[in-house]
């Protein structure tokens, strides 16, 4: 029989889990592996709150496994290293995003793309090569193996950088992918969220023009003021949406519910690129004459390799780009999720898990 979480490791570990699809998260008592050679092991001292864990919580892919402690955009302090640790030592600010293993031997994995090896394993949810179930940042420890691990430069604040571990590598990947993380180049942002908010920020510091597209006008000020984007368009504003038809170079897409192409595809520039990010469990309708008419191409992207992440947080401190977050403790983190389903977010929830989770009772 199987061992439960508790003692399936010698570290004992506390986290908060979902339990079932109702997505209700509570104190979970589970266990973390010791740290093996190439292992490194940290207190976590933030987790941010992605839409991926509201969708994992409440199963909307379809894939959940219970008990399931979301958490992918960790980050805290080393606590402990394998004794064939290069990459950082005790002491050192670190995080931990989406992967945690991989095979380490296919193509992809021989280009720093992890996330994209068949063979890839989530931050949570999934099964390690121990045979386990992984468990994500909502927990007062973590162990990863090192070719996971970022490091955080020391001036960095770690709050509001730790939602870069998935969104902001969420954005950067894909502008730099396709072409689009150049000054001149015009790039549509879909959806002024987590994911949103950050690609406005990234683009920015690329050099790009950048024009914000959101069916709600009060976030417009906002994006304009605030995050400094240079256009706000109303999705539903025809007259609006008509007079910007084939000006945009790329359009990152983060809207995480179906929601209709056509509209997004005509803001494009012959060759040019919507690259959907939002993870839309059904099928979203793709009109296929204005993709011919002008030689346009709808994409896919998911977070982006361990190597070009570390590249991200490297170029985010430099150019001071973080998260707009509203820090939260644990015991809120139900409330938090209802508040990011209705979208009342500015922009993302990071959960204060150094200095919050431990007070709760398991
Ligand atoms: N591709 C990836 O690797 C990757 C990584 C992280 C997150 N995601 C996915 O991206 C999506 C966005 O994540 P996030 O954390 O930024 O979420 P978020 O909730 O912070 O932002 C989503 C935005 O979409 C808007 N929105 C929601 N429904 C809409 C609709 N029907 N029409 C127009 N706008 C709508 C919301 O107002 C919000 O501004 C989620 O589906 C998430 O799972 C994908
Ligand atoms: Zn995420």
């Amino acid at each position: 029989m199987a061992k439960s979480p508790e003692l399936e490791h010698p570290k004992k570990a506390l986290g908060w889990a979902a339990r079932d699809p109702s997505g209700v998260l509570s104190p979970f008592k589970f266990s973390r592996r010791e740290t093996g050679e190439k292992d490194v092991t940290f207190r976590v001292l933030y987790c941010g709150i992605c839409h991926s864990d509201l969708h994992m919580v409440k199963n909307e892919w379809g894939m959940s496994t219970y008990p399931l402690v979301p958490g992918h955009e960790i980050v805290g302090e080393v606590t402990e290293v394998g004794s064939k640790v290069e990459k950082v030592k005790v002491g050192d600010k670190v995080g931990v995003g989406c992967v945690v293993g991989a095979c380490h031997s296919c193509e992809n994995c021989n280009n720093d793309l992890e996330v994209y090896c068949p063979q890839m394993i989530l931050t949570y949810g999934n099964i390690y090569h121990d045979g386990t179930l992984t468990y994500g940042g909502y927990s007062d420890a973590m162990v990863a193996n090192e070719r996971y691990i970022v490091r955080f430069p020391e001036n960095v604040p770690l709050d509001a950088s730790a939602p870069l571990l998935c969104a902001g590598i969420t954005v950067y990947s894909p502008l730099k992918y396709h072409g689009l993380a150049e000054p001149g180049k015009h790039i549509g942002v879909v959806g002024l969220g987590g994911l949103g908010h950050v690609a406005v920020k990234f683009a920015k510091a690329f050099g790009a023009k950048v024009t914000v597209i959101s069916t709600s006008a009060s976030k417009k000020d906002e994006a304009l003021q605030h995050l400094g984007a240079d256009s706000f368009l109303i999705s539903r504003d025809q007259e609006q949406m008509q007079a910007a038809k084939n000006t945009l170079d790329g359009i990152l897409d983060t809207v995480s519910a179906v929601h209709p192409l056509l509209p997004l595809i005509d803001l494009l520039q012959s060759n040019g690129k919507l690259v959907l990010l939002g993870a839309v469990e059904k099928p979203i309708e793709l009109p296929v004459f204005p993709l011919l008419m002008g030689r346009k191409m709808v994409a896919g992207s998911a977070t982006g390799g361990v190597k070009e992440t570390q590249e991200m947080i490297d170029f985010a401190a430099k150019h001071n780009i973080t998260a707009d977050i509203e820090v939260i403790s644990m015991e809120y983190v139900n409330k938090a999720m209802e508040r990011l389903a209705k979208g009342d977010v500015r922009y993302r929830f990071v959960i204060d898990v150094g200095n919050t989770l431990a007070v709760t009772k398991p």
